[in-house]
């Protein structure tokens, strides 16, 4: 089966990502590759590791451009997607990295991004339930924020089974490139070298909802979400540390049970044994989700711990997971179960 993609953001981060994994999926040919103030130029010159597509030049990102694939991937900044995606019609499977159709409450939107709500699109966080079945066969996939990805996978199983009360605070560690690729002051190499420091605080960064849009789902009723994102200096990697006031009488035992249940058959979501805690060096580069629990018997707390890699499971081997799904292709298809180390 040829697939064939276009990707619009071939110059970022998620763009350059979802590159290296077309590069070894076996079904996919890779199209037209769009950027913005960088169209124009070599990919090899922004790009210099996805060496088989070296010389590819990037078009302006135009709709006339992405038509004509399979499959077109959004990589660009908040905001530049329905307009594209609606004019590429119903034919062509848009999935779009940005948060534009990840929200069902158009007040969140507003609220947290500011301006007019474009739709809800089918969420690409398979493991969630009913995941699958919205993104069987499915035109239009939300790829999930990649601080909602690992919170979502470290907690879900707690709430689902009712084992905790519908409160949960979430503290998560980044790597920079989280941020995108574009300059930000914030993230000049000396003020993030040697230093951790934290950013969103307080209930204002946007994943907030989107983090409790999900909790709410599996817990059926609304779930507060305390979230405060960090960043440390790393390029890739999310380290969540999730914690939730545990029901009466819950043990450690009966949570493991929850997660073991939820990842079980799970291809790229493993519960670590017992005693192991997950680090982002056992990530990286690749599409998995490491997860521990435990309860904290003293506080009377679930304490949850995820990692990921941001680039990866967060965003551009999501895409490809939720894509696979859509296409009706085996799910693991060009994802990597294998980590770098050291
Ligand atoms: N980085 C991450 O870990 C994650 C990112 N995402 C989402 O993925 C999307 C891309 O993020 P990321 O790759 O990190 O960002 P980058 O800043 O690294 O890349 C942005 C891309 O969008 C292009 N672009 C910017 N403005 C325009 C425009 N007006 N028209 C056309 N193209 C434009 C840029 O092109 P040029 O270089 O030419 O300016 C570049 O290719 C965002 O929506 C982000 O929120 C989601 C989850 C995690
Ligand atoms: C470290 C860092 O800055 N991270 C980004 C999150 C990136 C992400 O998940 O992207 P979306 O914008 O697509 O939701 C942030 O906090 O804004």
């Amino acid at each position: 089966m040829g697939v064939t993609a276009a990707l619009a953001g071939a110059s970022g981060y998620a763009g350059g990502e979802i590159l290296r994994l077309l590069l070894a999926h076996p079904h996919f040919e890779v199209g037209t590759l769009t950027a913005g103030s960088n169209a124009g130029q070599r990919l090899g010159a922004l790009q210099p590791h996805l060496v088989p597509l070296a010389d590819r030049v990037l078009s302006e990102t135009t709709v006339d451009a992405l038509a004509g694939h399979d499959v077109v991937f959004l990589a660009l900044p908040h905001g530049q997607s329905a307009e594209i995606a609606r004019q590429l019609g119903d034919d062509v499977l848009v999935v779009d990295c940005g948060a534009d159709f990840r929200l069902h409450d158009a007040a969140d939107w507003e609220h947290f991004y500011g301006s007019e709500h474009a739709g809800t699109w089918p969420y690409g966080l398979p493991e969630l339930p009913g995941a699958r079945d919205l993104l069987r066969g499915t035109k239009r996939i939300a790829v999930p924020g990649c601080y909602p990805t690992v919170s979502l996978l470290s907690c879900f199983p707690a709430f689902a089974e009712g084992l905790v009360e519908p409160d949960v605070v979430i503290v998560a560690a980044s790597g920079t490139s989280g941020a995108g690729k574009s300059p930000k002051t914030h993230l000049l190499g000396s003020e993030v070298m040697g230093s951790a420091s934290a950013y969103g605080v307080g209930g204002v960064h946007r994943h907030t909802p989107e983090i409790g849009q999900g909790l709410a789902a599996v817990a059926g009723g609304p779930v507060t979400v305390s979230f405060t994102p960090t960043l440390v200096p790393m390029s890739r990697g999310i380290l969540a540390t999730c914690t939730a006031k545990i029901k009466p009488g819950v043990s450690t035992a009966q949570v493991r049970e929850a997660y073991e249940k939820a990842y079980a058959a799970e291809p790229f979501v493993h519960l670590l044994p017992e005693g192991q805690w997950p680090a982002t060096a056992m990530v990286y580069g690749a599409n998995t989700a490491l997860i521990q629990v435990t309860v904290d018997e003293r506080a009377g707390r679930l304490v949850a711990v995820g990692a990921i890699d941001n680039l990866a499971k967060g965003t551009a081997g999501g895409a490809v997971q939720s894509t696979n799904i859509a296409l009706g292709l085996a799910e693991d298809l060009g994802l990597s179960k294998t980590g770098v180390a050291p």
